[in-house]
């Protein structure tokens, strides 16, 4: 059985931002470099910036940490690598570009511009490069790594920032589609936003076909991950979205991916197997049935009493 947590009536005092200090693991900025702020200079063309260092790699592109050489302000430079057949890449990489342009919201990163050919190699493989708000502590993924669990005081503080996000997101009709430790950013005072929209997708308020392939699969909602089986092929996609922040809270808390056991890795088939387990033993099985343990380990006897009565 899963708990329907959106029917609990949560009185929780919600904390002020999270003090960044002790999940900042990265060198700090040296005094002489400002970092990112709203009334940061133009940027006209890539040569405005240098590159300092590799700040971490995705899939098929790498993010920098750059100067503006005039403003000394920093940023994140994420350069997206096309080789010649790489059309439908090109397409998510386009798409991404539009969703930035359109989204002005504290709680999402924030993108300063979008450059087609930027640092492009010898091999002719051309880039398109973002120019992101830098955001010095790194993601959700790399502080977890460091302190496995966090404070729930620290938790309460991620999970309204993104859902503050979410509710700005959906609120102008954009899906995340991909929310997760790694995209979900924090800067040096503590602030988390959203991050990577390589696979969102703006619904204009219908409802569209899901393409469930799309995204990472450990943290997708039932009806995206198996359209089928949960009637999910024409979800808006809203609901997914807060799905994998529940996913994200319980790995704050737990310390490991919560669907499955601690070293496991939660790719496509293992969270497959989680999803059968659920299927053949109703509300015993080791997935999805494990979140609404979690749930009621992490917001308490409210949760139990609402299960109890149905
Ligand atoms: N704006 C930023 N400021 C600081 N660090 C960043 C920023 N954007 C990304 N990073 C770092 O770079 C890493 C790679 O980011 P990227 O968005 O390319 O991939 P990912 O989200 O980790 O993986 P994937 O996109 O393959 O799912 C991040 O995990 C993070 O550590």
């Amino acid at each position: 059985m899963i708990v329907c947590i959106k029917r609990q009536a949560l009185s929780l005092s919600l904390p002020p931002p999270i003090p960044a200090a002790d999940f900042c693991h990265r060198t700090p900025l040296p005094s002489t470099l400002s970092s990112t702020c709203p009334d940061s200079p133009c940027i006209n063309s890539l040569s405005d910036l240098e590159k300092l260092t590799v700040l971490g790699h995705g899939n098929g592109g790498t993010v920098y940490k750059v100067r503006h050489r005039r403003a000394n302000s920093v940023y994140a430079l994420k350069v997206l690598r096309f080789g010649e057949d790489a059309t439908a890449i090109r397409q998510q990489a386009a798409r991404e570009a539009e969703i930035l342009k359109r989204v002005d919201s504290q709680f999402v990163i924030r993108c300063h511009g979008v450059f087609d050919n930027g640092f492009s190699d010898r091999d002719g493989r051309d880039d398109l490069c973002f120019v992101m708000e830098y955001m010095e502590a790194g993601s959700l993924h790399d502080i977890l790594r460091v302190h496995q669990r966090l404070p729930e005081k620290i938790i309460s503080g991620v999970a309204r920032r993104v859902l503050e996000g979410l509710h700005y997101l959906h609120g102008m009709q954009i899906v995340h589609r991909d929310i997760k430790p790694s995209n979900l950013l924090m800067n040096k005072k503590g602030e988390i936003k959203i991050a990577d929209f390589g696979v969102s997708r703006v619904v204009a308020g219908r409802r569209e076909a899901c393409d469930s392939c799309m995204g990472t699969s450990a943290y997708m909602s039932p009806e995206r991950f198996d359209p089928e089986r949960w009637n999910g092929y024409f979800s808006d996609g809203f609901a997914g979205d807060v799905w994998s922040l529940g996913v994200v809270v319980l790995e704050c808390h737990v310390g490991h991916f919560p669907l499955i056991g601690p070293g496991q890795k939660p790719d496509w088939a293992t969270v497959n197997v989680c999803d059968l387990l659920w299927r053949e033993d109703g509300d015993a099985g080791d997935g999805i049935a494990g979140v609404s343990e979690l749930c009621l380990e992490v917001f308490g006897e409210g949760l139990e009493e609402e299960r109890d009565g149905g």
